[in-house]
C-alpha cells in the first residue's frame, strides 16, 4: 500500500468550502486504485486563527508541514478580519519561501463542458511558469515621513540563480509539450531587471536549440492571451507578471474558480504545495456555490507530482466529463452547488 501523507490547510472562505470537498475526491481517487491511500493532517491556520493568536501559523508551523509528501492549500485571506498584506506573508507566501517552493506553475486551457468567454478560444493550452520566491514580491524598501512627505519604496529582486532556474524549468517542460517558450518582459519600461531577464532567457536558450523562443512585453502579451491564447506553449514570468497572466488565464478557461496551481520544491528539503489560483472570494462566501473544480484539478497536480500522472490524468478525465453533463456551479453558468458538482466527480471516479 502507497500511503500518502498530507498536510492539509483549507485556510480562510471558501477554501474551507472547496477543501473538503476536494479530499473527498481524493479519497475517491484512492478506493479506485486500490493500492493507495491519502493520510491528511489539517492545520487550522487561517485569518480566524490570527485573530485568536496574533500570527497566522503556529511557532512550530513550519516544522509539522514539513513532515509531509505534500501540502494542499485552500486559499488565504479575510481583509475584514485581517490586512491582506498580514495573512498572505504570514501564510501562503511564508510557506512557498521557507519551503523553497520556487517554482509556480500554472496551466490553462479551454476546458470540455465550460463555455470561455472567448468567442474563438481555438483549443487554447498554455502553461505559464511563474518564478515564485522573489521578484517584485519582496520585503525589501520601506516607508519614510507622514503626510504629504510620506515616501514608499518597494524593490524589486532579481537574482541570477532565481531567474535562470525558472527560465531552465520553463524550457525543460517545453520539451515535454510543443517546444515553445514565451517570456513576459517589460524592458522597455523597467530598465534594470528586466534587460536582465531577457539577458538571462537568451543565454539559457542558447543550452536548448530545439526550443523557440519569444519575448513579449508585459502589456502586449496580456492582451495576446484574449486575442490569440492558441499561439502560445509555456510561459515564464516573472512573480508578478505570472500572477497576473494566470488570472487572465483563469478568465478565458471561463472563471477563476477553475485554476490549478502548484508550488514546486526543487531541491527536494522540502514538500511542494499545492492551490488552487483562486483566493477566499468573500463575495460568496457561504453560499455553497464555490466552484470546487479548482481544488480538485489541483488535487490532480499533486496527484501527478507524487508520481500518479496515470491517475491524474483520469481525474481530469471525469472533471471535463462532469462540466460536459451540466454539473456547473454558477460562475461557470450552472446552477450546482459545490457539492453536487464534487458528488457527482466522485460518483463517476468510482464508477470507473
Ligand atoms: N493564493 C491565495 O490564497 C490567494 C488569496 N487571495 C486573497 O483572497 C481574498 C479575496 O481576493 P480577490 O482579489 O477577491 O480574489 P478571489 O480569487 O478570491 O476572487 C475573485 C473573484 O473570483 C470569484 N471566485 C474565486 N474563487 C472562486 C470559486 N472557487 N468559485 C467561484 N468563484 C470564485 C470570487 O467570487 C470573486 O468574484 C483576499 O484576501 C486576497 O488577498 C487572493 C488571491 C490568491
Ligand atoms: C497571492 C496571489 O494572488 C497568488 O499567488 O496568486
Ligand atoms: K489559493
Ligand atoms: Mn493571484
Amino acid at each position: 500500500m502507497k500511503k500518502m501523507n498530507i498536510g492539509v490547510i483549507p485556510g480562510d472562505g471558501v477554501g474551507k468550502e472547496v477543501m473538503p470537498e476536494a479530499v473527498k475526491v481524493l479519497d475517491a481517487i484512492a478506493e479506485v486504485h486500490g493500492g493507495l491511500s491519502f493520510e491528511y493532517k489539517s492545520y487550522p491556520y487561517s485569518c480566524e486563527y490570527y485573530l485568536e493568536h496574533g500570527k497566522m501559523m503556529a511557532d512550530d508551523g513550519l516544522e509539522q508541514l514539513k513532515n509531509h509528501d505534500a501540502v494542499f492549500l485552500g486559499a488565504v485571506g479575510n481583509p475584514q478580519l485581517v490586512p491582506d498584506h498580514i495573512s498572505l506573508w504570514g501564510l501562503l507566501i511564508a510557506i512557498r519561501r521557507e519551503f523553497e517552493q520556487v517554482i509556480n506553475v500554472r496551466p490553462a486551457k479551454q476546458l470540455r463542458g465550460i463555455q470561455s468567454p472567448l468567442a474563438n478560444p481555438k483549443g487554447f493550452d498554455f502553461v505559464v511558469v511563474r518564478e515564485n520566491s522573489e521578484g517584485e514580491y519582496s520585503e525589501v524598501g520601506g516607508r519614510i515621513h507622514r503626510g504629504a512627505d510620506e515616501v514608499a519604496i518597494q524593490n524589486a529582486v532579481f537574482t541570477r540563480k532565481g531567474t535562470e532556474r525558472a527560465m531552465r524549468f520553463a524550457f525543460d517542460l517545453a520539451k515535454e509539450r510543443n517546444s515553445h517558450v514565451t517570456s513576459a518582459t517589460k524592458s522597455n519600461g523597467i530598465v534594470h531587471s528586466m534587460p536582465f531577464w531577457d539577458e538571462v532567457f537568451r543565454s539559457v536558450g542558447e543550452d536548448y536549440q530545439d526550443v523557440d523562443t519569444v519575448s513579449n512585453h508585459i502589456d502586449a502579451l496580456a492582451a495576446f492571451l484574449i486575442t490569440r491564447p492558441e499561439a502560445f506553449d509555456v510561459i515564464v514570468a516573472s512573480n508578478l507578471f505570472g500572477d497576473i497572466l494566470t488570472d487572465v488565464g483563469a478568465a478565458i478557461m471561463g472563471s477563476i474558480g477553475v485554476a490549478p496551481a502548484a508550488n514546486i520544491n526543487l531541491n527536494g528539503k522540502f514538500p511542494s504545495m499545492f492551490e488552487p489560483v483562486h483566493g477566499s472570494a468573500p463575495d460568496i462566501v457561504g453560499k455553497g456555490i464555490a466552484n470546487p473544480v479548482g481544488q480538485i484539478w489541483t488535487g490532480k497536480m499533486m496527484l501527478d507530482h507524487l508520481g500518479e500522472q496515470e491517475l491524474g490524468q483520469k481525474l481530469l478525465d471525469v472533471i471535463e466529463e462532469v462540466l460536459e453533463a451540466g454539473y456547473k456551479t454558477p460562475d461557470i453558468g450552472g446552477n450546482a452547488t459545490t457539492k453536487e458538482v464534487t458528488e457527482e466527480i466522485a460518483q463517476r471516479l468510482k464508477a470507473l
